[in-house]
């Protein structure tokens, strides 16, 4: 029997069924489920690690990928109820947006969902447990909710001085984006 791939021990994905998404923090799984792979989010530029959560301040192997990288900058955020402007933030990383530099985060506790597009413009959803680091290439288009579980604990990485700037969707003409559907989304 083929060994499991480590990465989808905490690492989920699915096309979600777009009709039902009033509350952000459901599944909204498919009737039958479509599960999306590792390697469907790879053609969409999308890279993934599993990596030892418990020891990510001393971790070799993160400190690898932050060299490959470049990732100089590194903090640490949580999300639940008891951060400041809870609602409103919440509401605001579920807004349809991109940014002209790659995404990195890795999940060190909690959980949550990345819902992003892919060719067709229909939305997958991402689900990250402890353990899960993941790169949202530049360009494109995604939102970010948490769970049923209503914490997360995330590291963000940068290379260089850190960007957070999101462009809310429509967005087409920015660079980062025209790049990303030259690379990714024409086949
Ligand atoms: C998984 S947290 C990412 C939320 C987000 O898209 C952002 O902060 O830009
Ligand atoms: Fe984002």
């Amino acid at each position: 029997m083929l060994r499991k791939d480590p990465r989808e021990e905490v690492i989920e994905a699915w096309y979600i069924d777009d009709d039902s998404n009033e509350n952000p923090s459901l599944p909204y799984h498919k009737e039958p489920k479509e599960v999306v792979s590792l390697d469907q989010l790879a053609e969409l530029g999308i890279l993934t690690w599993k990596l030892d959560a418990d020891n990510y301040e001393t971790d070799e192997e993160l400190n690898k990928i932050r060299e490959a990288r470049g990732y100089t900058y590194m903090d640490c955020i949580c999300n639940n109820e008891q951060v400041p402007n809870y609602e409103e933030m919440n509401k605001r990383i579920y807004e349809e947006h991109l940014h002209s530099d790659d995404e990195t985060r890795y999940c060190v506790d909690g959980s949550g969902y990345l819902d992003v597009r892919d060719v067709e413009d229909k939305w997958i959803r991402i689900w990250l447990k402890k353990g899960a680091m993941i790169v949202l290439p530049a360009g494109i288009y995604h939102r970010a909710s948490l769970d049923f579980n209503s914490y997360i604990k995330l590291v963000r990485l940068f290379a260089g001085n850190p960007v957070w700037t999101p462009h809310n969707r429509p967005n087409d003409d920015l660079q980062a984006r025209k790049e990303y559907v030259e690379k990714f989304l024409i086949q």
